[in-house]
C-alpha cells in the first residue's frame, strides 16, 4: 500500500540561499518522495513564494495546507510587504485550505478590523474569495472570549469551532502545529473538516497536559507535543470520530436475508461485530420508520460495546432518531453537504461513488469515506453497475477521501481486493457474504482473517 506523507516547509534560512538551489531541493522532494500534502510554514521572500508555486505546479499534491505565517501571537512581524503580495496571488489560489489567526486575516484584507467571532465569519468568507478551497479564522486571540472560537469555512457552510481557552504561557508554536497537524490527519485519508476537527483536539489536549511546564525565560513558552507518548490516563483524550482503518471490514445488512434466515437485526449485527466486523451500517430498504429507529438503538449499544461505528444506509432521521454514529449516502439519496448540516460536523458520512468525478463532490461536500463499487456483479442491490478492479483503483487514485469496495465480495476475491495495494482502498463492504450464511460470526472471521493475510502481504 502506497505511504502518505506530509512535508512542513519553513524556511528561515531559505532566503541565503540561492533560489535555483531551493527549487531544485523542493522538485527532488516532490517528484522522488510520493509526497500527498505539503503544508507551509514561514516563507521569508516572495522569491521563495514563488519557487513553491512553481515546483506545486510541476509536481500536484493532493492537498496544500498554508499557514500564513506572518504575524506571531505574540505580535511579532515575520513577513514583510512582498510576501503578502505572494501569499494573496499566488499561494492561496493553490491552496486546499489557509489558517490565518485573526492578526494574519485581517493583514491579508488590508488590515480589517477583527473583534468579534462575526467580523472573523466575514473575513472567513473573504479569504475564500481570494481563492483557497477552505478557511480556518483562529480566534485563540480574540479579546473577551472564553473559549478559543476557530471559525471554519469550506465555501458553503460555516462551523464554529469552539474548545475551553486554555490559561497558560506555554503557547509557542501552536498555530504551526495546528496546520501540521491538519495536513498530517489530510495524509492520512481524513476528510477536511474532520482534519481540522482532531487537530484542534489535539492542541486543546497538548495545550492542557504542558500548561504548568516551565521552560526558558521568554514571555512565551512551548507546550509538549509528545502527549500522545507520555499521556497514560487515556480517558482525558477523546477518542477519534472516525478512523479511516474502521473500513476494513464494513459488514452491510440486509433486511431480506435476515428474514430468511429468522434473525432479527440486532442477532445479526451483534453476530458480525463478534466475528471482527470493523464498522456496520443497518441497510434495512423496507422496514417501518418505528421499528428502524428500535432497532438502530438496540444496535447501536451492541456496537458501542465493541467500539465499532453504527451507520444507517440512507436515512438521516433514523440516523439522528437513534443517534447513531452516521450514514451512509448514494448519488440519488440526500447529498453530503446536506447530510453534513443536518447532521453536523461530528458524525461519520459515507457516500457511493462509481467515478473520480463523484469522488471529488463527495469531498468538497464534506464525506468522511467513499463506498466504491459494484466491483464484481451482485445480487443484492438490482441494476447496479459493475466498475471492476479497474474503477474502482481509478476511483481509489483520484480520490481524497479513503475508500471501502463494496459489491460481489466475499471469500473467493476479497484477497484481490486488497492485495491491489492502491491508494486509499482502506477494506471491503459485504452483504451476503455475510448474513446470506448459515454462521455469521464464522463467516466474518474467517473474511476478516483472509483480509489480514493480504493487508500483510502488500505492506
Ligand atoms: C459502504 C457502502 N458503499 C456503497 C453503498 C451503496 O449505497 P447506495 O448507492 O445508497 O445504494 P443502496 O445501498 O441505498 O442500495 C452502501 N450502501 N454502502
Ligand atoms: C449495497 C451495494 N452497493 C453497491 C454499489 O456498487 O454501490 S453493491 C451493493 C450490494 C453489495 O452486496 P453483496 O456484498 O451481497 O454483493
Amino acid at each position: 500500500m502506497a505511504t502518505a506523507h506530509f512535508i512542513h516547509l519553513h524556511a528561515h534560512g531559505v532566503n541565503m540561499v540561492p533560489e535555483d538551489f531551493v527549487a531544485q531541493q523542493l522538485n527532488a522532494v516532490l517528484s522522488d518522495m510520493n509526497v500527498d500534502v505539503v503544508k507551509t510554514g514561514m516563507l521569508p521572500s516572495l522569491s521563495v513564494v514563488k519557487v513553491l508555486c512553481q515546483s506545486l505546479r510541476k509536481f500536484p499534491v493532493k492537498a496544500l495546507v498554508v499557514d500564513p505565517v506572518m504575524i506571531s501571537t505574540s505580535g511579532d512581524i515575520l513577513a514583510g510587504p512582498s510576501v503578502l503580495a505572494g501569499f494573496r496571488d499566488e499561494l492561496l489560489p493553490m491552496a486546499d485550505i489557509v489558517t490565518p489567526n485573526i492578526k494574519e486575516a485581517s493583514v491579508l484584507l488590508g488590515d480589517v478590523p477583527m473583534k468579534s467571532v462575526s467580523d472573523m465569519r466575514t473575513a472567513a468568507k473573504l479569504i475564500h474569495d481570494l481563492g483557497p478551497r477552505n478557511v480556518l479564522v483562529k480566534g485563540g486571540d480574540l479579546p473577551n472570549s472564553p473559549d478559543a472560537i476557530d471559525i471554519f469555512y469550506d465555501g458553503k457552510e460555516f462551523y464554529q469551532l469552539s474548545s475551553p481557552r486554555v490559561n497558560t504561557r506555554n503557547t509557542h508554536g501552536t498555530g504551526c502545529t495546528l496546520a501540521s497537524c491538519i495536513a498530517a490527519e489530510l495524509a492520512k485519508g481524513s476528510s477536511m473538516l474532520s482534519a481540522v476537527k482532531i487537530a484542534k483536539r489535539f492542541i486543546e489536549s497538548a495545550l492542557d497536559y504542558s500548561r504548568d511546564l516551565v521552560i526558558g525565560n521568554g514571555v512565551q513558552g512551548p507546550f509538549d507535543h509528545f502527549l500522545a507518548l507520555k499521556n497514560t490516563n487515556k480517558s482525558s483524550c477523546r477518542q477519534d470520530r472516525f478512523n479511516p482503518s474502521d473500513l476494513f471490514l464494513y459488514a452491510v445488512t440486509d433486511s431480506g436475508m435476515n428474514r430468511k434466515w429468522g434473525r432479527s437485526i440486532a442477532e445479526a449485527v451483534k453476530a458480525a461485530v463478534e466475528g471482527g466486523a470493523t464498522i456496520v451500517q443497518l441497510r434495512e430498504k423496507d422496514a417501518d420508520t418505528r421499528d428502524f429507529v428500535d432497532a438502530a438503538k438496540v444496535c447501536l449499544e451492541i456496537c458501542r460495546s465493541y467500539g465499532v461505528p453504527l451507520l444507517i444506509n440512507d436515512r438521516i432521521d433514523v440516523a439522528l432518531a437513534s443517534d447513531a454514529d452516521g450514514v451512509h449516502v448514494g448519488q440519488s439519496d440526500m447529498p453530503a453537504h446536506v447530510a453534513r448540516t443536518l447532521l453536523g460536523p461530528e458524525k461519520i458520512i459515507g457516500v457511493s461513488c462509481k467515478t473520480p468525478e463523484q469522488a471529488h463532490q463527495a469531498w468538497i461536500g464534506g464525506a468522511d469515506y467513499i463506498g466504491s463499487g459494484g466491483v464484481y456483479p451482485t445480487n443484492t442491490k438490482a441494476n447496479n453497475r459493475t466498475i471492476g478492479l479497474d474503477g474502482l483503483t481509478e476511483v481509489c487514485k483520484a480520490s481524497k477521501l479513503p475508500v471501502v469496495a463494496i459489491g460481489g465480495i466475499g471469500m473467493s476475491n476479497a484477497r484481490a481486493v486488497m492485495e491491489l495495494g492502491v491508494p486509499n482502498l482502506k477494506g471491503v463492504a459485504v452483504v451476503s457474504a455475510l448474513f446470506d450464511r448459515e454462521c455469521i460470526v464464522t463467516e466474518t472471521r474467517n473474511l476478516h482473517t483472509a483480509l489480514s493475510e493480504a493487508a500483510l502481504l502488500i505492506q
